[in-house]
């Protein structure tokens, strides 16, 4: 599946020869945001209509409604799949959102060249998701640093616990993810988390990503270490974006509203 998806983005990268116009807005650091999370574990909230395992996950989709949604559910950063193809998704949306929301705002795409990169600065996004195993390590640390150098910060993902030791091998990003589903198979399992937490450098943010529906995993994640949470599917089966979030962490309070 990784490989079809790949194989789609390198037809559109080369359909990509005119980028859209920057828009001008104020941004918001995911890092920070991380760092200071509203709950006991910060949350990366997810709008995601549909997804290759799952098909359509919701279907009155208004992206706008569901990012404004989440930010006053006490989300702490917002995630935004802007792929089409395979995820219903649209850059678009981004823009959108950004518009509207006072939280950082990440692209999730499959971003394998530098002029995609490009392209999620115009959108207006304030950080980008970049995966371990689409591109050579040391081909991800030339997006990583271009990334950084342009003002958008980067959510590194990794799956398997070899391909974290390749990473780290190469460079220590400040933002790490470590994804419950194997992209190769979709079988999801929060012992990818557990088994990889101690290899995280203590400098770097730590995100579990996906399969996360109920509290006890949260504090499953939470005891290992984990920074953050990203969740999309729980969240986007909810009545609505706010039920979804306090169901997500049993009602636990927002600590702080800064
Ligand atoms: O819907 P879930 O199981 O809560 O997962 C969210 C998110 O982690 C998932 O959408 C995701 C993680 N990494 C990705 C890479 C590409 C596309 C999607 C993803």
């Amino acid at each position: 599946m990784l490989e079809k998806i790949l194989e789609t983005k390198r037809q559109e990268i080369v359909q990509l020869t005119t980028l859209p116009e920057q828009i001008n807005v104020r941004h918001f650091s995911l890092f920070e945001a991380l760092s200071h999370p509203n709950r006991s574990v910060g949350l990366i909230a997810e709008v995601k209509k549909a997804s290759p395992s799952k098909g359509i996950i919701r279907e009155d989709f208004e992206p706008v409604t569901i990012a404004t949604g989440y930010e006053k559910g006490g989300a702490d950063a917002i995630s935004v799949l802007t792929d089409v193809s395979y995820f219903q998704g649209h850059r678009d949306y981004l823009t959108a959102i950004k518009q509207e929301v006072s939280i950082p705002v990440m692209r999730k795409d499959f971003i394998i060249d530098k002029k995609q990169i490009d392209e999620t600065k115009r959108i207006g996004a304030d950080a980008m998701l970049l995966i371990v195993g689409t591109v050579p390590v040391e081909d991800l640390k030339q997006l990583y640093d271009y990334a950084y150098s342009i003002g958008l910060e980067c959510l590194v993902e990794v799956h398997a616990k070899e391909e974290l030791v390749e990473l780290l091998a190469c460079f220590t990003p400040k933002i790490i993810g470590v994804n419950n589903r194997n992209l190769k198979t979709f079988e999801t399992s929060l012992s990818q988390t557990e088994e990889m937490a101690s290899l995280i450098p203590e400098g770097s943010l730590f995100v579990s990503e996906s399969g996360i529906f109920h509290r006890e995993d949260i504090e499953r994640v939470g005891k290992v270490g984990a920074s953050g949470i990203l969740v999309g599917e729980s969240l986007m089966r909810a009545e609505s974006p706010e039920v979804g979030i306090a169901a997500l962490f049993g009602g636990e309070a927002i600590a702080s509203s800064s």
